[in-house]
């Protein structure tokens, strides 16, 4: 093991069984300490510049006395749910990261006294792979998120398949949009929660969470959309609150200005790849009535969703053509073990790792800086497509004066609102075989799901033809 870790200082008691004592090392706070300020970096001198200073927050890293660390744990343990709680909090080193509370406006402080509504969403990844390196032909056709999800229904995570396909949040197209943000509000899942007031009022913990209920999510909602009104309760109620929930996100999701200082990735890859899965029921239906192809009607580009979609496109050569390259810098490594320091593989975060995330050339020169380049650019490119948007969404009275805020009106009320992004936490080297064998399997189960519902309708049409078969006797 190890001789940096023969400290006993450093150990500390895990459990026992009846023939085995546990226990487990802790990193040092030094360590600790170390790994918060790099998500920090991370998120100032790359996040901030790719996604624009209005919507990354990066906090800073604060120490806290380890007597309130240990009482809070505790205080706060019964609320986690149980999927969870296999992770141990850090209570030893006495570091944390202190963020603002994203469920709050972040442009209006003085607002703070009034009603905040906050919608919470993971879009994940919004485009389908164009790369040549992909050899699954599926996955040129239907997107990661409608191929997981089969996989994560069987795998028990999720009760039902989701009508929510990323592309039609990314269409930029309205009627895209408001299917892909109703989907959502049928089946959260991890994508969407709610809370009013910081508390959350919608959205599941994990498979075993009740099935969502519009009805009593409209009743918290009414009070935002519809102040003043006695508009009846009931399903007519429940339907024209959901509308204006899903009109007032899908335009603050298109709001941004192209003023913003944008990331220097602009004007960045352009999306290649089919711009409809094969799988989202919108584009099926559309498909099964004949009509023409789906009207694209693109991003803003000031917008939050552009802006995150460029990064996670910086994954040009989708997980198949990268993993040969990881494999480059590992056997590099495994050779000078001693570089991993200067390839800056664990940080800094600094204006050097950034300049270098820039250049998105495809010609591979046989070189480890070639493929350590690639390596770092899908890294950064996974954060993007695992991080969160947070709306955060004020009533502001009719008759205030217009100022620089941001209002978005909706049908019978206006509302102050601001964008964020949360969870820019790097994702390690060290996850990039996981993420390969991950995609074979989600890949492969697809592919076999899609063969047996094949084999099913054929079934169906050919007992349909049954009815109708002549039998012709020989003469
Ligand atoms: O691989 P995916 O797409 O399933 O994403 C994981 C997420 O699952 P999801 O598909 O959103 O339900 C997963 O979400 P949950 O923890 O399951 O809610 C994590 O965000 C995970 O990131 P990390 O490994 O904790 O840094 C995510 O892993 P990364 O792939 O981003 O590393
Ligand atoms: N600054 C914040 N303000 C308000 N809520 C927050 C903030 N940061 C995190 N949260 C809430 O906590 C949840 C978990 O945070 P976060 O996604 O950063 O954790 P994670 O462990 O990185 O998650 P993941 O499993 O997605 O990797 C978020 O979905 C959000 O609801």
């Amino acid at each position: 093991m190890d001789e940096a870790k023969m400290d006993e200082n450093e150990w500390r008691y895990h459990g026992e069984g009846n023939k085995s004592l546990v226990v487990a090392h802790a990193q040092t706070s030094e360590e600790t300490f170390q790994h918060l300020q790099s998500i920090v970096d991370f998120s100032k001198n790359v996040m901030k510049e790719f996604l624009g200073e209005n919507y990354v927050h990066c906090g800073e890293v604060v120490q806290l006395p380890l007597d309130f660390v240990k009482q809070l744990c505790l205080k706060i343990q019964p609320e986690r749910p149980e999927s969870r709680c296999d992770k141990d909090l850090d209570t030893l080193s006495g570091y944390a990261l202190c963020l603002p509370n994203l469920a709050r406006l972040q442009t209006y402080h003085f607002a703070e006294h009034r009603p905040i509504l906050c919608v919470e969403i993971k879009p994940k990844c919004g485009f389908i792979p164009f790369s040549s390196d992909v050899t699954h032909e599926m996955k040129h056709k239907v997107c990661r998120y409608c191929m997981h999800q089969h996989l994560k229904v069987a795998n028990g995570k999720w009760k039902q398949i989701s009508k929510y396909c990323p592309l039609d949040l990314y269409s930029g197209n309205k009627q895209r949009m408001h299917f892909a943000l109703k989907s959502l509000l049928q089946e959260a899942q991890n994508n969407l929660k709610i809370f009013k007031n910081g508390e959350l009022i919608y959205g599941c913990k994990d498979s075993r969470s009740p099935a969502a209920d519009w009805s009593e999510l409209a009743h918290h909602l009414k009070p935002f959309f519809f102040p003043s009104n006695g508009l009846a309760s009931g399903p007519h109620c429940t339907r024209a609150v959901i509308r204006e929930l899903v009109r007032v996100i899908t335009r603050v999701l298109l709001s941004g200005s192209d003023k913003d200082r944008l990331g220097t990735l602009r004007p960045g890859p352009e999306l290649q790849g089919p711009r409809v899965c094969e799988a989202s029921p919108f584009g099926r239906s559309l498909r099964h009535q004949g009509k023409a192809p789906l009207e694209h009607s693109g991003l803003p580009k000031g917008c939050l969703l552009y802006r995150t979609l460029q990064v996670q496109m910086l994954d040009l050569l989708d997980i198949e053509g990268l993993y040969p390259l990881y494999r480059r810098v590992e056997r590099y490594l495994e050779e000078f073990p001693e570089e991993r320091k200067a390839l800056q593989i664990d940080g800094p975060y600094d204006e050097a790792f950034y300049q270098k995330l820039l250049d998105l050339s495809t010609e591979d020169d046989g070189t480890v800086a070639f493929a350590l380049k690639k390596v770092q650019q899908y890294r950064v490119a996974m954060t993007a497509k695992d991080c969160s948007i947070m709306i955060a969404l004020s009533p502001c009275l009719q008759d205030a004066s217009p100022d620089q805020r941001p209002i978005v009106p909706s049908s019978r009320s206006r509302f102050a609102f601001s964008v964020s992004v949360l969870d820019l936490d790097l994702k390690p080297y060290e996850s990039i075989p996981h993420q390969y064998t991950l995609d074979g399997k989600i890949v492969s189960y697809y592919s076999k799901a899609a063969r047996a519902k094949d084999a099913a309708v054929m079934s169906t049409r050919f007992k349909e033809s049954e009815d109708c078969t002549l039998v012709l006797h020989k003469v």
